[in-house]
């Protein structure tokens, strides 16, 4: 599939949302309900985590990734997807790349994620970050559903009894000149509501497909990558897309941070009444858990099982 270097995903202005002014937010709505339609990505300036707390996130991670490889071992949880993971395999080819897992702090499971000592003060950093960003992920999820011409709180009514959210830093090696494969991340779509990202130290890798291109998302100085999961495309019957994505090979390492806000293991996911009133739904209904355990199995059969996606529900 080509390259389109020219494009670029739409950039919405959060502070529409902060400043008060209704015709500035019925704006920013429609170009959000946009966004989601067309791409199921967009960029966020002037969004609410702080920029001195993601300086302090990225130099965390830097400093954790530079630690021999033994050291970042003992974080490794078998039989569990927390903690450090060398490589992984989303589709097929190893990925390059290295990465660090927490639950989120309203998950049932959240005691169980593993800290590293080295760097100093790592937890309380990466906690901070993972509190804001779950605030933040709940703001944004309420204004999807407002972009959407629901109420906000119908996302409390739906799924805000018990979390799924987990927390990934992504660490993807420079790649030398004549590294063999053109991605470090496989391609693939997220399976929760929505996702949080930042390109922390702004080297691009990052690639949606739209209308069979590949686009880089280029990053913007303070912005926050926001994706629609699979969730979101059930709950909306198909309006808004979760779309595929992946990373491809750079000469810098890259760091980068995500957000996957989820809803927990026993929430029931089905296209909402209000988007099957006019049409039939387009998935029957499934349990987050259960989806959550298909997608994980993906991984660790590698590229010889036929991948789960959410079109394993459709109808
Ligand atoms: O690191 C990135 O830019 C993307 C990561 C991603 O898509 C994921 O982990 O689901
Ligand atoms: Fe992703």
């Amino acid at each position: 599939m080509a390259i389109d270097e020219e494009a670029s995903i739409p950039v919405i202005d959060h502070s529409a949302f902060v400043l008060g002014d209704e015709c500035a937010r019925v704006k920013a709505l429609a170009e959000i309900d946009r966004a989601c339609r067309d791409w199921g990505f967009f960029q966020l300036v002037n969004h609410g985590l702080g920029a001195d707390r993601l300086e302090n996130i990225l130099q965390c991670t830097r400093d954790f990734f530079a630690l021999p490889l033994e050291r970042k071992l003992d974080l490794v949880t078998p039989m569990s997807p927390i903690g450090f993971l060398n490589q992984s395999g989303a589709s097929g080819v190893v990925d390059r790349k290295e990465h660090l897992l927490f639950f989120g702090l309203d998950h049932p499971s959240v005691r169980h994620n593993a800290w590293p000592e080295s760097p100093h003060g790592f937890r309380g950093v990466v906690e901070e970050m993972m509190r804001e960003c779950a605030a933040f992920s709940k703001l944004l999820t309420r204004i999807l559903f407002e972009a959407l011409g629901l109420s906000g709180d119908c996302a409390r009514e739906i799924y805000n009894k018990e979390s799924g959210d987990s927390f990934l830093l992504p660490f993807y090696p420079a790649c030398p000149p004549d590294y063999e494969h053109e991605l470090v991340l496989g391609q693939h779509k997220d399976g929760g509501i929505l996702t949080l990202l930042s390109q922390l130290n702004e080297v691009p890798g990052l690639q949606v497909l739209k209308d069979d291109r590949w686009i880089t998302v280029k990053p913007l100085k303070n912005s926050l990558v926001i994706n629609v999961g699979d969730v979101m495309q059930v709950w909306t019957n198909g309006r808004y897309k979760s779309v595929m994505h992946r990373v491809v090979r750079r000469e810098n390492d890259r760091f980068s941070m995500a957000f996957f806000h989820i809803p927990g293991s026993s929430t029931e996911i089905a296209p909402l009444e209000e988007f099957t009133a006019h049409e039939p739904p387009k998935y029957r209904k499934f349990v987050q858990g259960e989806y959550i355990q298909l997608r994980m199995k993906n991984r660790s059969m590698g590229n010889k099982a036929k991948e789960v996606t959410i079109e394993h529900y459709a109808v």
